[in-house]
């Protein structure tokens, strides 16, 4: 199994389990987030989601290459695209706090997953960045979307967007994307992220998400995401793309 669902008391924790390619998406992957959302929704006594990766290398390398670049055209490469962008929307808006315990790089739709979560607690030595623009085409499961909603600075969104780089840590948090950097063991610094949380009714939580969800519909985030999926798949289609992808799959180390 590629990826697992544990419930540690009232928190329920997501791992991708493909530590040796940085844990990279594949479509049982993408199966795994779909049963977090319904298991979210069919269970009131969760307090908090926690997305991570398994491993000290990597939180996700995004969209598995090997799998995907078998995907040509934007006629392709729409369904795989759309169906994330959608699974991501239904995470983004869980009716709880989400939080991304980025324990090593998150990149490309890496980057796209940890945005997508309410709070982002990254290892000081994890690097994270949309780095899609190095393989010519944009972030395409709605990432984009998400960063421009995010950051206080769009300025600085549109910058890390157009840049399509990997950031360290302490830049992220001077960003504005980290929440919090951490040092050591990703363990004690969830707990101590959720310490003074915990000490709140969980349905006070659950009414704010439903603010920012409020929020979210009114001004159609999803109708938003859903033409950064369209553009991605008519660039993903360009020979630029499908040369950047094959160079990173036969680079020589
Ligand atoms: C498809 C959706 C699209 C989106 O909408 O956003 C995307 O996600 S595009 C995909 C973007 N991802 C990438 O371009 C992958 C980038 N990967 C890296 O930059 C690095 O691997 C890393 C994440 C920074 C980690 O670096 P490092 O620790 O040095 O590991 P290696 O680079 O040596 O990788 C180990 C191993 O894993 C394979 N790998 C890594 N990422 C992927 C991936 N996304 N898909 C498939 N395989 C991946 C890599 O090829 C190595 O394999 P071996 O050479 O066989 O050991």
């Amino acid at each position: 199994m590629t990826f697992a669902i544990n419930r540690e008391e009232n928190i329920l924790r997501f791992t991708i389990k493909r530590p040796e390619i940085r844990n990279a998406i594949n479509h049982e992957v993408i199966d795994g987030l779909e049963k977090l959302v319904s298991t979210v929704h069919n269970d009131s006594t969760i307090q908090f989601v926690v997305i991570t990766g398994e491993g000290d290398e990597a939180f996700c390398s995004g969209g598995d290459l090997s799998i995907f670049h078998g995907l040509h055209t934007a006629h392709e490469a729409f369904p795989m695209l759309d169906r994330m962008a959608s699974v991501l929307y239904n995470v983004a808006t869980l009716p709880v706090p989400v939080i991304a315990l980025v324990n090593g790089h998150a990149v490309g739709g890496g980057c796209e997953i940890a945005t997508a979560c309410d709070f982002r607690l990254v290892s000081s030595k994890a690097k994270a960045g949309f780095i899609q623009g190095s393989l010519a085409i944009t972030s395409g499961w709605g990432g984009g979307t998400y960063l421009l909603e995010k950051l206080a600075r769009q300025d600085i969104a549109m910058h890390m967007l157009c840049e399509s780089k990997p950031y360290a840590a302490d830049a992220l948090l001077e960003k504005g994307w980290a929440t919090q950097v951490y040092d050591g063991d990703k363990e004690q610094a969830l707990q101590s992220f959720l310490i003074e949380m915990t000490q709140v009714e969980a349905s006070v939580h659950r009414a704010y998400k439903q603010m920012l969800i409020r929020k979210w519909i009114g001004q159609n985030l999803l109708g938003q995401i859903k033409e950064e999926v369209k553009n991605c798949s008519l660039l993903w289609e360009a020979e630029e793309h499908h040369k950047a992808v094959q160079k990173f799959l036969s680079r020589k180390k």
